[in-house]
C-alpha cells in the first residue's frame, strides 16, 4: 500500500506529528503502570498492612462458614451447625437480639445470634467472644452473601481453645441437637416386596421417669443404666462388644411398662421402632428389618408372649411337640434370637431394645438369657411410693391427713397404677373438679371395696380347698 501522508502534510508536520504520538503513546503507557500499580501494589501493601496489624493483634480468630463453598465439604456445615446449636443454648440470655430458625425434625425453633451480633463464653477461666458475620459473595455469585461464625480469643490460650474448647463445643452442640430432635415412631409393614419401616408420626409422648409411678430407688437405677448405656460408646468399643442393651419389662396389664418405654425415648431422645412379630413374614424378613434399625434407636417388641408362637418354642420342640414346628417362611424363636444376637450398631449411637410381656414365665430361657435380656424389671401392682407419685401428677397434692389410711390399705390390696391414675384423674378433670380430697375419700371406697372382694375370694378358695380334702 502507498503511504500518501507526507504528501498532504510535508515533512515538517509529519515530525510534529510523531512527537504528539510519542507523547500520547508514553501517557497511555503510564496511565497503564499507574492503573497496574493501584491494583497491584495497593493490593500488596494493604495485605502487608493487614499482616502487621494481625501479628500485633493479641487474638486469634477462626472462622466456621455456612456452606462448603471454600471446598471443605459437607463436614464444614456440621461444624457450623453444631457452633449454631451450642450457640442457641447459650445465647438466649445474652444476646439483645435473637432469630429464631425453624428447622426440619427439631422440636422447638432454634434461637441464634442475629447477624452483627456476638455474645461471650467462658471455659476453663478463658473467655472467648462468638459473632456472626455476614459477608457479600464473591465476583461470581455476588447476590449469595456468606455467612461464618466467628470465633475470637486470646492468642496466649490458642491451646486451650483449639485442643479443648473446640471440642467441647462441638459434643455439646450434636447433644443439645440431639436432644432437641423431634422423635419419630415407626411400624413394620408387610408388603408383596417384602417387609420395611413405615414412619407413623411423630414421636410425642409426654411420659417422663419424673411422673412414671414407681419406687424413687428403681427408677434411679434404671435411669443411671440407660444413661451409662448413652454415654458408653468408649465403654463399648473398650470391651469388644456391639453397641446396644436389652430390657425385659414384665408384669399384669396397667403397671406402666408402654409409659415407661415412653419415658426412655424421652430421656435418651431416640427414635421407637416397634416391631409387630406377628406382621414379619419370615425370618428373612425379620433379619432385614432388624439390619434397618439405626443407631439412638429403641426396638420394641410388646407382649412377646403374644407375638406369634416363638415363646416357648424351643422346649416344645425339645419335647417333640409337632404343633410348635414352623415352616421355614415363618419367624422362629431362633431366627428372632440370631436377629438379636447379630444386631450390630453404628459407632457413633446405640440400640436399645426393650421386649415386654404380661407372663415372663411363659418366654423361653434362651430369650431371656443375659446378652439378649441384659435387665429385668418387674413392673407391679401400685404400692404406697408409687401412689404419692401419681397424688402429686394428678392432684398436685403432697401430703394429706388421709394418706395414712390409704398406705395402709395398699398394704393389702392389689391395684394397678392404672387403675389409680383412673380414679384421681376421672374426678380432677375439668368441669366436674370436686377437689383433691373427694378424689382420695373415692380412691379409698375402692381400695376397700377390693380388699372386701379379695377376702371373699379368699375365703370361698380356701372353702373349696376344706371341702376337696373332706
Ligand atoms: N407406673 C405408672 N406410672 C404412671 N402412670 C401409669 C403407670 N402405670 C400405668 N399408668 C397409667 O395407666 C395407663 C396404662 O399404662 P400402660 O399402658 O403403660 O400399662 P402396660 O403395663 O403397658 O399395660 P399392658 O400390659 O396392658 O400393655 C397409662 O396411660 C398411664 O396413664
Ligand atoms: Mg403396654
Amino acid at each position: 500500500m502507498v503511504n500518501i501522508l507526507p504528501f498532504f502534510m510535508g515533512q515538517e508536520g509529519m515530525s510534529q506529528m510523531g512527537v504528539g504520538m510519542a507523547i500520547a503513546a508514553s501517557m497511555v503507557v503510564l496511565s497503564m503502570f499507574q492503573q497496574f500499580l493501584l491494583t497491584h501494589l495497593r493490593g500488596y501493601i494493604e495485605w502487608f498492612i493487614g499482616k502487621l496489624f494481625k501479628s500485633m493483634d493479641p487474638n486469634v480468630k477462626i472462622r466456621f462458614t455456612e456452606d462448603s463453598m471454600d471446598g471443605s465439604g459437607p463436614r464444614n456445615h456440621e461444624a457450623y451447625s453444631a457452633v449454631e446449636t451450642y450457640l442457641s443454648a447459650k445465647c438466649a440470655a445474652q444476646a439483645p437480639s435473637l432469630k429464631a430458625n425453624s428447622v426440619r425434625d427439631v422440636r422447638n425453633p432454634v434461637l441464634c445470634v442475629d447477624v452483627g451480633e456476638g455474645v461471650s463464653d467462658e471455659f476453663n477461666g478463658v473467655k472467648v467472644w462468638w459473632s456472626l458475620v455476614e459477608e457479600q459473595g464473591d465476583s461470581y455469585c455476588v447476590s449469595r452473601k456468606k455467612r461464618y461464625y466467628a470465633l475470637k480469643f486470646p492468642k496466649r490460650k490458642r491451646d486451650t481453645v483449639v485442643g479443648e474448647y473446640l471440642g467441647h463445643v462441638m459434643d455439646e452442640g450434636k447433644a443439645v441437637a440431639a436432644r432437641n430432635r423431634q422423635l419419630k415412631l415407626y411400624s413394620n409393614t408387610s408388603t408383596r416386596d417384602g417387609d420395611y419401616w413405615n414412619c407413623i408420626r411423630d414421636f410425642n409422648h409426654p411420659a417422663k421417669f419424673e411422673t412414671l409411678a414407681m419406687e424413687e430407688e428403681r427408677k434411679e437405677d434404671i435411669i443411671d443404666d440407660l444413661i451409662r448405656f448413652s454415654a458408653g460408646r468408649e465403654y463399648y468399643r473398650r470391651i469388644g462388644k456391639p453397641w446396644k442393651r436389652g430390657y425385659l419389662l414384665h408384669g399384669p396389664p396397667g403397671t406402666g411398662k408402654s409409659t415407661m418405654i415412653a419415658a426412655m425415648a424421652n430421656l435418651l431422645s431416640y427414635d421407637v421402632y416397634d416391631l409387630e412379630l406377628t406382621a414379619v413374614q419370615s425370618n428373612a424378613d425379620l433379619k432385614r428389618l432388624m439390619n434397618r434399625i439405626p443407631c439412638n434407636s429403641i426396638l420394641v417388641i410388646e407382649d412377646i408372649d403374644c407375638s406369634s408362637e416363638i415363646t416357648n418354642q424351643r422346649e416344645k420342640n425339645n419335647q417333640g411337640d409337632k404343633g410348635a414346628r414352623r415352616t421355614q417362611e415363618e419367624v422362629t424363636l431362633s431366627g428372632l434370637l440370631n436377629c438379636i444376637d447379630g444386631l450390630f450398631s453404628a459407632s457413633d449411637g446405640g440400640i436399645l431394645m426393650v421386649f415386654t410381656t404380661n407372663h415372663v414365665e411363659l418366654l423361653d430361657k434362651a430369650l431371656l438369657r443375659t446378652g439378649r435380656m441384659d435387665k429385668h424389671i418387674e413392673m407391679s401392682y401400685c404400692g404406697f411410693e408409687a401412689f404419692r407419685i401419681l397424688a402429686k401428677n394428678y392432684l398436685g397434692i403432697e401430703e394429706h391427713e388421709l394418706f395414712g389410711r390409704i398406705e395402709e390399705l395398699f398394704k393389702e390390696s392389689r391395684i394397678t397404677p392404672a387403675d389409680v391414675a383412673e380414679e384421681l384423674i376421672a374426678r380432677s378433670g375439668i368441669g366436674e373438679d370436686r377437689g383433691g380430697e373427694d378424689c382420695l375419700n373415692k380412691l379409698i371406697q375402692v381400695l376397700e371395696e377390693k380388699q372386701r372382694e379379695e377376702a371373699e375370694a379368699e375365703a370361698e378358695a380356701e372353702a373349696g380347698e376344706n371341702g376337696e380334702c373332706k
